[in-house]
């Protein structure tokens, strides 16, 4: 059956009062940019605490849920059907047809549960479980009725019009982007920082991402790999500008000038510091990194702090507290693992010391970076100069 509308379920947390219109204007909006990249046309619009999608003509059905479903801030999708008169025999035989056309086998057990939003709607909720279920069970008597665990739930809802619908499609949950601010990911091509993208953007945040790479040490394929990375990031986070820089120099001049066991440290904090400028540039509120406690010896507690003590802003580490395990089966969730563990060089791989510092004390990095005085200004200005931004939409 080819449904011409879908009712779309939302999280209520944080929509009570005031708020809510802000929440279903930011989740309407957000489903209107994932249907922009689906065959058909689609109207999306909001009755009180209900989104609708309706389709106008023929669409793609499968890519038009596999757009939504990643859209943060839907809880369900439910194919429905919507039956515009209120007369209760013109409902009885909508619902007969309903069940027939989308199930096929009849075998199973059901319950009907109706809301009646529109009081003015004859009988109540009660009445009209009993004499659909009854109507429903005339027409197909191989179903049964089971009240209390039923295969299928058929739901009618009462309102300006009559809603039917059984399936619920998850969506992603979260909040719609756009509703918490926005934020920088310090994106490479490894496994962790999509995954912190995907988890931030997911609370609401807008995302933009930064990948500095290091030329010729790295090559134009380890970048398309960063961009593929984004594209499949934008699937949830909708468009999003992908800043790239030449970090070369600035790791010629570390490697050059610092002690080599610290070279890792140094040069993350100096892409904070880029980072940070780009953020600062384009209204961001807080940097975004992909690293979790321990995990490598840049990743010590005091390591981390290290590293924070470069930025300003606050660095949001989604991961923090889990396990390799933990990270990947979310990136095979979201779609990003496979490409992520083709095996291409970062640019911190090759700069890198065989016994790196685990436990550094910010006051020796600082001094170790007094030797980068009188270069490392211009460098940075230069790196800035190289940047290129790429609009990265899925
Ligand atoms: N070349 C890069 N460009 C942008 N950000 C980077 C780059 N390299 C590292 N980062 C940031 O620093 C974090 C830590 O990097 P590191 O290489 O230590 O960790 P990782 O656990 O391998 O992370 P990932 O799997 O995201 O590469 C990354 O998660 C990412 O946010």
């Amino acid at each position: 059956m080819k449904y011409k509308s879908f009712l779309i379920k939302y999280g209520e947390i944080g929509v009570k009062g005031k708020n809510r219109y802000m929440f279903e204007d930011a989740l309407m909006k957000q489903i209107r940019t994932a249907l922009k990249e689906v065959e058909g046309k689609f109207n999306v619009s909001k009755e009180l605490g209900r989104i609708y999608v309706d389709m106008d003509g023929d669409y793609d059905y499968e890519e038009a849920i596999d757009r939504l479903s990643k859209v943060f801030g839907i809880v369900g999708i439910c194919p429905m059907v919507r039956i515009e008169s209120k007369d209760y025999e013109n409902l009885k035989v909508k619902v007969v047809e309903y069940v027939d056309a989308v199930y096929p086998y009849k075998n199973f057990t059901f319950k009907v549960d109706t809301r009646r939003a529109d009081k003015s709607f004859p009988g109540t909720s009660e009445s009209i479980n009993a004499e659909l279920g009854e109507v429903i069970l005339n027409a197909f008597p191989e179903m049964k009725v089971n009240v209390r665990k039923p295969d299928v739930l058929i739901k009618v809802e009462i309102r300006t019009y009559i809603n039917i619908y059984s399936v619920e499609i998850p969506g992603p949950g979260g909040m719609p982007i756009g509703t918490n601010g926005s934020a920088m990911l310090l994106l490479s091509g490894g496994i962790d920082s999509p995954v912190a993208g995907y988890m931030i953007a997911k609370r609401g945040v807008r995302v933009e991402a930064v990948y500095f790479h290091a030329p010729p040490y790295t090559s134009e394929r380890a970048k398309r790999k960063v961009i593929e990375l984004a594209e499949l990031v934008s699937k949830y986070s909708g468009p999003l500008n992908l800043h790239i820089i030449n970090f070369t120099d600035i790791q010629l001049a570390i490697y050059e000038h610092c002690p080599h066991d610290e070279l890792t440290i140094i040069m993350r904090r100096y892409m904070m510091k880029i980072a940070e400028r780009i953020a600062v540039e384009n209204g961001d509120q807080a940097l975004i990194t992909g690293e979790s406690i321990g995990q490598v010896a840049s990743q010590t507690i005091q390591s981390l702090l290290t590293t924070d003590a470069a930025a300003t802003l606050p660095v949001f580490r989604p991961l923090i507290g889990f396990d390799k395990q933990e990270i990947v089966e979310i990136s095979e969730k979201i779609g990003t693992y496979e490409t992520s563990i083709q095996p291409y060089e970062d640019c911190c791989t090759i700069f890198v010391a065989k016994h790196p510092v685990t436990k550094p004390v910010l006051e020796n990095i600082e001094r170790s970076e007094e030797k980068l005085e009188g270069i490392i200004d211009e460098l940075m200005e230069k790196a800035m100069e190289t940047k290129e931004r790429i609009l990265v939409k899925a």
